[in-house]
């Protein structure tokens, strides 16, 4: 069965400077949660960046990226944008900033299927009580009319997980999403990352330097130290018997309650 999501032998650099990122490999099926964990600047969100085609325009990117066995490095812009539009939502750090705040939430969640699969405003507007609903929001229909300012902090992270699974993705990346929200909403919002996996059955690559939120939901762990995958494999072997000394540190940071 081809993967969801094959990367293999990732690099990235700035000009002529060393690489940030060197030979990242990973793969994601079907339903699986891939745990991306490591400290700030180890190339977590570059990682993210590549596979949307959203790199930095001054990156060079090498490796394959393949999405669906369709290689994405090296593409045209056009084509990694359908990609991106079709196939891969995507929530991004401090995501509940970018709820343009002027927009209903009705419009946040249908204007993405109406422009990207040209689907008509009564459809999209089922799809997206649909998706309120997976996100536990209260009153589905009612929400629809109101604009992100009129909703907690927790409660607008979800509308944007509705946002980004507006078209159906098969793959949905998540860059810290908990990190901003309190210990109870952290707790919410890592069990509706687990009933997406389990009711819509897509990937996701879930980034997070929290190896707590890491270790709820991933299947698979990959541990990344200075641009380098350090540690790979099961969310057991990684958090159980690690062999790098480096997620061994990250778990004693974590048992002493420092991360
Ligand atoms: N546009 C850029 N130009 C040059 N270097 C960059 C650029 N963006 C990121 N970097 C560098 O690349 C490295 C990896 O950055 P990245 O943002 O992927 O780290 P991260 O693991 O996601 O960290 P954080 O958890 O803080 O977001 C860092 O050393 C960062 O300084």
């Amino acid at each position: 069965m081809t993967a969801v999501l094959a990367v293999e032998n990732l690099g990235l650099r700035f000009g002529t400077s060393l690489p940030v990122i060197r030979g990242v490999s990973f793969a994601i099926e079907k339903g699986e949660v891939l745990g991306i964990v490591g400290e700030s600047g180890s190339g977590k969100t570059l990682t993210a960046r590549c596979i949307l085609g959203l790199q930095p325009p001054s990156a060079t990117v090498s490796g394959s990226i393949r999405l669906h066995g369709t290689e994405l490095v090296g593409s045209s812009e056009k084509s990694h944008r359908l990609a991106r539009a079709h196939d891969i939502g995507y929530v991004a750090q401090d995501a509940r900033a970018s709820l343009h705040p002027l927009l209903t939430v009705q419009t946040l969640i249908t204007e993405h299927q109406r422009i990207n699969l040209g689907i008509g405003m009564k459809p999209a507007t089922q799809r997206a009580i649909e998706l309120l609903d997976l996100m536990r929001i209260p009153d589905p229909v009612g929400a629809l009319h109101k604009r992100p300012g009129e909703f907690s902090g927790g409660m607008r992270q979800r509308i944007m997980i509705a946002v980004a699974l507006a078209c159906d993705p098969s793959l949905l990346i998540a860059d810290e999403p908990t990190t901003a929200l309190d210990a109870t909403v952290q707790a919410t919002v890592i069990g509706l990352f687990d009933r997406i996996r389990r009711q819509l059955g897509i990937g996701v690559a879930l980034i997070s330097h929290d190896l707590g939120v890491i270790s709820a939901l991933s299947d698979k762990v990959i541990v990344m130290a200075q641009g380098v995958v350090v540690e790979h494999g099961s969310r057991r072997q990684v958090l159980s018997t690690p062999t790098h000394p480096y997620t061994r540190s990250l778990l004693e940071a974590v048992s002493r309650g420092r991360l």
